[in-house]
């Protein structure tokens, strides 16, 4: 059987803002910007891979909510998936990405129509769009 894996991302809210992230690697996605997050290891519930990840690569605390509706097949047996989360503690650094950015409604747009945001994540913008106000 081949390795199916999760791949959870970090919907992270903060009234009208949301939190993307910028990555370092791989170089097709380098300069790009994600939702933070890393796949889910054995064992954990993807809440918990987020728990986890946003400690690691923001060194926050979270509270995670409901999930975003669309999941995502990306290349090599992973299943990409969102969960929208509430820092409960810290502030957020970027331990692994190359930058990190709060963007409102009209941010996330402009994000989109101009081409940086990871791929995958595009299917999340109308959602998220609409948890925004926008
Ligand atoms: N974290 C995250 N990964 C995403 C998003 N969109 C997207 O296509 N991906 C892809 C990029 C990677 O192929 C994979 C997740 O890799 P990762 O590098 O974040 O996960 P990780 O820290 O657990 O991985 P690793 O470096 O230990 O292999 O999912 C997103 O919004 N957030």
């Amino acid at each position: 059987m081949t390795g199916h894996r999760i791949v959870v991302a970090g919907a992270v809210l903060d009234r009208d803002r949301l939190l993307l992230a910028q990555r370092r690697y791989p170089p097709d996605l380098a300069g790009l910007w994600e939702l933070p997050g890393g796949k889910v290891e054995a064992g954990e519930s993807p809440a918990d891979a987020l728990r986890r990840e946003l400690r690691e690569e923001l060194g926050v605390t979270i509270a995670v909510g409901a999930a975003l509706r669309e999941s995502v097949a990306l290349t090599g047996d992973l299943t990409l998936v969102a969960l929208r989360a509430r820092i409960e503690c810290g502030t957020p650094h970027p331990a692994e990405h190359e930058a990190l950015r709060w963007v409102d409604a009209p941010g996330l747009r402009l994000m989109h129509d101009s081409g940086r945001l990871v791929p995958a994540d595009n299917v999340w913008v109308p959602e998220l769009l609409g948890d925004l106000g926008g």
